[in-house]
């Protein structure tokens, strides 16, 4: 790293990160669909305020991606800023929320302007395009890492709760699931692809898309919800394990990206979809006469959503393939603590 050795805490504060304001103006009542900013007091005092709009929850949510552990060492960090902002902004996805405002809690090893320069650019646009401003954080020197907390509102009646499952309910993915994995394979120079290939990974681990619209058109029309952080498998089991059910998944149903099938086999495709994480796409069941109109919100936002089991009476989750035959597959995911390195 370059290291300026000029600027203090509250210098690269000033300088990067206290007018990141995601294009919202401030008004005088919270409505962010007219571009509103809810916060009534940002960066700069000991405490940032924000408004809720009224009947509305405050939803929380916070992440933080370790350099090394959630990223490689050298990521760039304009793409990292927007990855980090997106992982977090996809838990209110799950929620069907609306996001109002995010803080940040950058630790740095060292002052490089040059990485901060990129990281405050990333996060600016970010911040632009998810439409929410940065309200507050805190900044710190150690190994490089990175927490971002989001709020944001929704009704409790109608949030994506993980308990709120019911027997009989489909079970939905949006986009294509296992993308990351493979990514993160070929950045740690496990699997070689050509130019195209690259690119389309490289967006896919270092540009998730939180599926907020998604989440929000799903209220009324689905009953638990999940992004797909640790794996599809492990987090499906967080909605059976909270809705007291069981999840059966069918392989042979699962979305699988026109790259992810040129580049791997089959049976390591089904293995990063199911295992590897990293997807930030949604999965959440929903009752089976909704399958119309979830297609039709599918379309119109132009994501795939797609089908691709049941929610049974019992517990656990398991798999079967188009056949109808169980398929053993390693449900773990992804878990801290749990790596032989
Ligand atoms: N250190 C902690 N203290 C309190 N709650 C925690 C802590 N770590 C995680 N949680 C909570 O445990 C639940 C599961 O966490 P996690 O698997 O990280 O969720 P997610 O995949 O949505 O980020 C969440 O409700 C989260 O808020
Ligand atoms: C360098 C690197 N190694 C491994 C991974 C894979 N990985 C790390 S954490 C993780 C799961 C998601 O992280 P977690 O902190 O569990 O997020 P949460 O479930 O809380 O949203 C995955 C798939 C990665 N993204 N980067
Ligand atoms: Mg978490």
């Amino acid at each position: 790293m370059s290291d300026s050795g000029q600027l203090s805490e509250f210098d690269i504060i000033a300088r990067y990160f206290a007018d990141i304001d995601g294009g919202t103006t401030v008004g005088t009542t919270v409505d962010t669909t007219a571009g509103q900013s809810a916060v009534t007091l940002g960066v700069g005092d000991d405490c940032a305020l924000l408004s809720l709009p009224p009947g509305q929850q405050l939803a929380l949510s916070i992440d933080t991606l370790v350099s090394g552990r959630h990223f490689p060492e050298n990521a760039n960090p304009y793409q990292l800023a927007e990855r980090a902002l997106a992982v977090s902004i996809s838990d209110l996805a799950a929620m069907g929320a609306t996001p109002l405002a995010f803080t940040l809690a950058l630790t740095l090893p060292a002052v490089d302007t040059q990485w901060l320069d990129g990281f405050s650019r990333g996060l600016r646009a970010a911040a632009q395009a998810y439409k929410l401003p940065l309200m507050g954080g805190d900044t710190t020197q150690g190994p490089l890492s990175l927490t971002v907390q989001v709020h944001g509102s929704v009704s409790a009646q109608t949030a994506l709760k993980r308990s709120a499952a019911k027997p009989g309910d489909a079970i939905f993915v949006s986009g294509t699931i296992g993308d990351a994995a493979v990514a993160l394979a070929m950045i740690q120079g496990r699997l070689t692809v050509d130019q195209a290939q690259q690119n389309f990974l490289n967006q896919r681990f270092y540009q998730p898309s939180a599926r907020l619209d998604i989440g929000q058109g799903l209220l009324g029309l689905a009953n638990a919800a999940i992004d797909i952080s640790d794996g599809l498998l492990a987090d499906l089991a967080h909605i059976a394990k909270a809705s007291q059910l069981a999840a059966v998944v069918n392989v042979d149903q699962l979305p699988l990206s026109s790259v992810i099938k040129a580049v791997v086999e089959k049976p390591q495709a089904l293995a990063y979809a199911l295992s590897g994480g990293d997807d930030y796409e949604l999965c959440f069941t929903a009752p089976p006469e909704n399958r119309a109109l979830i297609k039709t919100l599918g379309q119109q936002l132009g994501v795939p959503i797609t089908e691709v089991g049941t929610m049974l009476a019992g517990s656990g989750v398991s798999c079967i393939d188009a056949s109808g035959g169980d398929v053993s597959v390693d449900a773990s995911g992804y878990q801290h603590f749990n790596h032989s390195e």
